[in-house]
This record gives structure tokens, C-alpha cells and sequence, in this order.
């Protein structure tokens, strides 16, 4: 099997875009096979080397819960891999919402890279998908989300967890946009430091506070050999580490990907932009997702609910960081509104903000 760390040798760290899975989340997953072909044509060109493709929330994620996807996510990944000509396809799966024939599918379709993804709590419910993964030759990744809300020692002892179960690479993953600097160079350097002689450790970032590429940077000094982000930003809440701009960043402070800056800017512009439904602003409600501390692909929904039920979005994720939503739990912000519905009906307040 081909180990990230072979890349890593040639190169200082591993890229992985995450357009066409996080992506889905701002686009409602409704990616189609033309786009998915033309993104992972121009990924691929400009040399990303691991191009992740799956519904938003993993795969099996297509329902009434999260959103139906309009292509089906296999078909994708089959036209994913088929497209690739050096970029790996991987897939990303949350157990219990994917299950292990998933993993399968998705590998006989072309993925080799398999990512599992749980709350940062609860790395244990992962560990026979990490087995399974493994057993059948796939490299593993394994995601702490929403790793702002555990310090570092907390985080250290999920990454063994997962890496006595077969995980190659543990990510922290700022789910909810909201860790700073050191806040991210501490977890990463805890996990390093517990992990780092059997396993990788890498980065997954989110703008809502505007400082993806720099966390990106301050993850990579503490030890981080693969970061993700996505071309023009294409994920949930203000989007993911702009992975054009951390290129170029990484070209200026001398830390080799093997991406071409200027392929990737190309990419960003003429390929991805057209496939997003509108940019992926910074602005209020992703702000309140970074500060508040809120999962970033619950942006979308709490938009729906807060028209719905004509209350404050703003609020609404403050509210929804309030009770530690996790993700899962999208549909407490229904709960949530009904709340401030019924908070405004008593004060008369007004309601829409
Ligand atoms: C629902 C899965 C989630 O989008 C994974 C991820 O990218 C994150 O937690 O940031
Ligand atoms: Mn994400």
C-alpha cells in the first residue's frame, strides 16, 4: 500500500481538497457528474494529490435528514477515480451514518483512502471501521471533529484510540471554524507527541473566524504532515482553508506540496467558482459559527429554520453553540427555534432579528 508518508518524504506535507465532499454542504449536495469530472480534471492537473469525494456528511448521507444528494455519491466516487490520473480519491464515512458496506463500495469504485470521522469524544465507535478499512489494503485517516471543545490531552488520548485501531493519520479538525493559533498548534503538538512515532497527524480548517491559512501554517510548524482545504474555499460555514491561497502561502515559507500555485489559482477561478451555488462568505451567521463555536455544516440548516420559524439566525447558533449541537443533531435547531419562537411571542419582541 502506498503510505501518505512516501509523499511526505518528497514532499513536506500532503494536500487533500476537500471541495467535492465539504463542498457538498454549501451546495446542498447536489454536485453533478459534469462538474465532479471537470473539478477533479483541474485538481488532479494542477497536482493535488488526494481528492476527497463523498455526500457532505459521509457517505450514506444522503437522506431526508441531511439532504438528498442529486447524483449518487458512488457514482461520483467511480467518476472521481476514473478521472484521477496521479491524485488518490478518498472517501469519508461518520460510523452510523455509513456503514462498512459503504467502505467497500466506495473502494471498489475506485477510493483508496478511507477517512472516519467522529465527534472528538468518541474516537472508540470508529474502531472496527478502522479494522475493516485496513484489513481490506485502503490507507486510513481518522477525524476528531470539533476539536475546539477538548483541550489537547483530551484529543491525544482519542488519537490513540484511533491509531491502536489501525488509523494511519489523525486529524484535528476545526469543525466549527473556531480554533486560533496556538490553539491548534497545542492539540496538534499533544497528538505528535502521544502518536507520533506509529501514525501522521494532520489539519482540517474552517474560515468562520478568517484564519484557516494561518492555522493551517501553525499546524504544519507543530507537526502536521497533511492539511486539507478546499479550491475558492468550497465547503461548509465560511468554507474550508482556501487550499489556492495556503499553496501559495506554503511556495513563500519555502514548504513544499508538489501543487502548482498557479494550476491551483487557475483551478479556483475557472472550474470550481462555477460549480458553487455563490461564494462562501464570511459573513455573520459563519462569524457567529467560529465565535459560538458551532458545527460549520449546520450553517445551511439553521438558514432553512430560522426563515422558517421567523427568528434570528444569528441566534439561533448562538443558541445551538449554547448546548453543544454535535453532529447528528441537526434537527435541535428546529427545537431551538420554537424556543426563541416561543421566548419572542411572550416579550413581543421583534422577531426576525
Ligand atoms: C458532517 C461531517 C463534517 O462535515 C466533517 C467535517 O468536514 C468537519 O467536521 O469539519
Ligand atoms: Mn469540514
Amino acid at each position: 500500500m502506498t503510505l501518505a508518508r512516501t509523499y511526505a518524504e518528497t514532499q513536506d506535507l500532503r494536500l487533500t481538497d476537500t471541495s467535492l465532499r465539504d463542498g457538498s454542504h454549501h451546495k446542498r449536495h447536489r454536485f453533478t457528474a459534469e462538474e465532479t469530472r471537470s473539478i477533479v480534471s483541474a485538481l488532479d492537473g494542477a497536482g493535488v494529490p488526494v481528492i476527497e469525494v463523498t455526500h457532505g456528511d459521509g457517505l450514506g448521507g444522503s437522506s431526508f435528514n441531511y439532504g438528498f444528494s442529486r447524483t449518487p455519491e458512488q457514482e461520483l466516487i467511480a467518476l472521481a477515480a476514473q478521472t484521477a490520473t496521479t491524485a488518490r480519491i478518498a472517501v469519508l464515512m461518520l460510523p452510523g451514518v455509513g456503514i462498512t458496506d459503504d467502505i467497500a463500495i466506495a473502494q471498489d469504485n475506485g477510493a483508496s483512502i478511507c477517512r472516519i470521522a467522529t465527534h472528538c469524544t468518541e474516537a472508540d465507535v470508529a474502531v472496527q471501521h478502522f479494522g475493516f478499512a485496513r484489513d481490506r489494503g485502503l490507507e486510513t485517516v481518522g477525524f476528531l471533529m470539533m476539536a475546539h471543545s477538548q483541550p489537547p490531552e483530551v484529543l491525544a488520548k482519542q488519537a490513540r484510540i484511533m491509531v491502536d485501531a489501525g488509523c494511519q493519520c489523525v486529524y484535528v479538525v476545526d469543525s466549527a471554524g473556531a480554533l486560533v493559533l496556538e490553539q491548534v498548534s497545542d492539540r496538534v503538538a499533544a497528538i505528535v507527541a502521544e502518536v507520533g512515532r506509529e501514525a501522521q497527524v494532520g489539519f482540517h480548517g474552517h474560515e468562520n473566524l478568517g484564519v484557516g491559512v494561518a492555522n493551517s501554517v501553525a499546524a504544519a510548524r507543530a507537526g502536521a504532515v497533511q492539511i486539507d482545504g478546499s479550491a475558492r474555499r468550497f465547503g461548509a460555514g465560511a468554507g474550508n482553508t482556501p487550499l489556492e491561497a495556503f499553496v501559495g502561502v506554503c511556495d513563500k515559507l519555502g514548504i513544499t506540496t508538489g501543487v502548482d500555485f498557479f494550476a491551483i489559482a487557475d483551478a479556483a477561478e475557472d472550474v470550481v467558482r462555477p460549480a458553487m451555488p455563490e461564494e462562501c462568505l464570511l459573513d455573520r451567521s459563519a462569524l457567529v459559527m467560529g465565535y459560538a463555536g458551532v458545527y460549520s455544516s449546520f450553517l445551511k440548516h439553521a438558514a432553512r429554520q430560522a426563515e422558517r420559524y421567523g427568528v434570528g439566525e444569528a441566534e439561533l447558533l448562538v443558541r445551538a453553540g449554547q448546548r453543544k449541537l454535535v453532529g447528528g443533531q441537526e434537527d435541535q435547531l428546529i427545537d431551538i427555534a420554537l424556543e426563541l419562537q416561543r421566548e419572542a411571542g411572550c416579550s413581543g419582541a421583534d422577531r426576525r432579528h
